[in-house]
């Protein structure tokens, strides 16, 4: 055992220092060795430095997701399926739901996964958490020019008398603001509302749909096969486009709604901010609604008195402020996709569940016939959950299901949350999913569809985890609208038809989990459902 020990330490300490030269030999004759070995020492002392000893130091800043690439960060999984990676991120700090840190392409993001932090987050507006930074990239990446961004952001009053100092709310502040009084509860609203339900029931007609011939075919004489995504997109764009901007916008281009649907399934290349040379589509049709909308607003006003309280007052702000035409048609193409980009989303999804389960379908049939007692559909009696406890209790269940977006915001200066510091300079992302689907919150069944969940449980609704709207500054002001248009389509398509799968085998529309989203979750291409919608005796 000794001579054998023996015999084979002297073989080892008489190779050693021949194996040691061997390998600087070959380290300084390979230059390329050389080279990644010096490489791989620099990335672990990087990585070292970066996740080890700086939290060992900042104890009380938030822990970062690890990486290996600096400055990429977690690019590539954030561009595959930026909810995955969250989730991921959560578990890797053991689902404690503490803030944490991802870098991604240079910028270090803090997220939010607990309701209670998100909850402080919104309630803070004191101008330590800005948004005008996003506002910025967004009129950036849409090619508003720099002179339009610097006029949007303008105070006071530059064109005339300079000694006249007033100060004035800039411009997308005064969007914000018109926003809420044309949406929020009230004349404004119901204004708005009226006709988008005089114009949802003359388009809830079988002729008026057989003149949609790109998604629809015929059966027989009472019977039509529709996309459902198509079919939804064309009502509510239209819906939104008329409510907003009167009839002359669609007659100035009647292929907008198309337009704008082959623009918004590919915004996330505008987004993520695409070189220009590889999202072609995309800015063609981003380009076809500019034009439109550039034309519109040269029709003579009278020709376009029908258009909505908001968008007179934001035009004759535009005015004022001498923002050049082409910003000014970008300015409303953004308002456009912020008032048409998510409310048909909600149908798609609601109608695709009720197809499903033919049980629940007909209960929220039984359920809202009586409003259609009166004239027209009665939306109120639709929005109230004691006489329709199902429809609302499935509205609530989808949004929460389908909502994918997350509120931003820039920290202007360091600030204390949940127990950590987070630093000036860096962002903040409060992501709906990983609320939507905390267990905690929704139970065991959280990442499933359950029509009941709302009606056994009412609080729900006011649960902190649940935030389809975003909240605090930059909260959703277009709920209102969303949920009615939303009740009153569902409601008369189950009054005035029945709808079914045709072919009857098809697999229940996959959502695109992977693409971006400002809204709710979009259907992955190529899994729109064909429904069969018969006229009911
Ligand atoms: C189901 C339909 C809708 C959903 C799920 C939805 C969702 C959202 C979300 C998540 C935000 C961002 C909130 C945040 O950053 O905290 C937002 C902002 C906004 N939404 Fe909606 N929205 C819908 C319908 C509408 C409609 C119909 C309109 C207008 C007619 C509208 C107008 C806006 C505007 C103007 C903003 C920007 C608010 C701001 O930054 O101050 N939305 N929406």
């Amino acid at each position: 055992m000794f001579v054998s020990f023996h015999s084979s330490f002297v073989a080892q300490s008489t190779m050693e220092p021949s194996y040691i030269m061997t390998v600087i030999n070959l380290v300084f004759r390979s230059s390329h060795f050389t080279f990644f070995a010096i490489s791989a020492l620099l990335l672990l002392a990087w990585r070292l430095f970066a996740f080890t000893i700086l939290p060992f130091l900042y104890p009380r800043d938030p822990k970062e997701y690890p990486y290996w690439i600096p400055i990429v960060g977690h690019l590539q999984s954030f561009f595959k399926n930026s909810n995955d990676l969250l989730s991921e991120a959560r578990l890797y700090f053991r689902d404690t739901r503490e803030p944490f840190a991802l870098t991604v392409a240079g910028r270090k993001w803090y997220i939010l996964t607990k309701s209670e932090d998100v909850t402080s987050t919104y309630k803070i507006d004191n101008g330590s958490l800005s948004y005008d930074i996003f506002a910025i990239e967004v009129m950036r990446m849409l090619g508003v020019s720099e002179e339009g961004i610097g006029k949007a952001f303008q105070t006071h009053d530059t064109t005339k008398d300079r000694s006249n100092n007033v100060q004035y709310k800039h411009l997308v502040r005064l969007c914000k603001e018109y926003q809420l009084e044309q949406l929020s509860p009230g004349d404004r609203l119901s204004q708005l509302v009226g006709p988008i339900i005089e114009l949802l029931e003359l388009r809830m007609n079988i002729n008026w749909i057989d003149s949609r011939r790109w998604y629809v075919s015929v059966n027989d004489r009472d019977c039509r096969i529709v996309s459902l995504y198509q079919w939804l997109s064309d009502v509510f764009i239209g819906l939104g486009t008329t409510a907003y901007f009167g009839k002359s916008l669609e007659e100035v281009d009647p292929d907008l709604t198309r337009t704008f649907m082959s623009f918004e399934s590919l915004s996330w290349q505008a987004m993520y901010q695409y070189p220009s040379f590889l999202c072609g589509k995309m800015l063609k049709a981003k380009l076809k609604l500019q034009n439109a909308i550039a034309v519109y607003f040269k029709l003579p006003k009278d020709k376009r008195n029908d258009a909505s309280w908001f968008i007179g007052q934001i035009e004759r702000e535009i005015d004022r402020l001498e923002i050049a035409s082409t910003d000014k048609a970008i300015f409303f193409f953004q308002l456009f996709w912020s008032i048409n980009g998510n409310t048909r989303k909600a149908p798609f999804w609601i109608l695709s569940y009720l197809i499903f389960d033919p049980t629940i379908l007909e209960l929220v049939r039984s359920e809202t016939e009586p409003a259609f007692g009166g004239k027209g559909v009665d939306v109120v009696y639709l929005l109230d959950v004691q006489k329709c406890p199902r429809l609302n209790g499935i509205w609530e269940e989808t949004i929460r299901l389908t909502a994918f977006a997350a509120s931003v915001r820039f920290l202007t200066c360091d600030m204390e949350l949940g127990g950590r510091t987070l630093r000036k300079g860096n962002r903040l992302m409060m992501p709906q999913r990983q609320l939507h689907f905390s267990k905690q919150a929704f139970g065991e069944n959280a990442a499933m569809f359950d029509p009941d969940r709302f009606i056994k449980n009412p609080s729900l609704r006011r649960n902190t985890s649940l935030r389809p709207f975003g909240g605090g500054t930059t909260m959703c002001p277009g709920r209102n609208l969303a949920k009615q248009m939303t009740l009153a389509f569902i409601a008369i398509a189950l009054h005035r038809f029945e709808i079914s799968l045709d072919p009857p085998d098809q697999a229940f529309p996959a959502p695109a989990e992977g693409k971006p989203s400002i809204g709710l979750i979009d259907v992955q291409d190529g899994c729109d459902i064909q429904v069969k919608i018969r006229v009911r005796s």
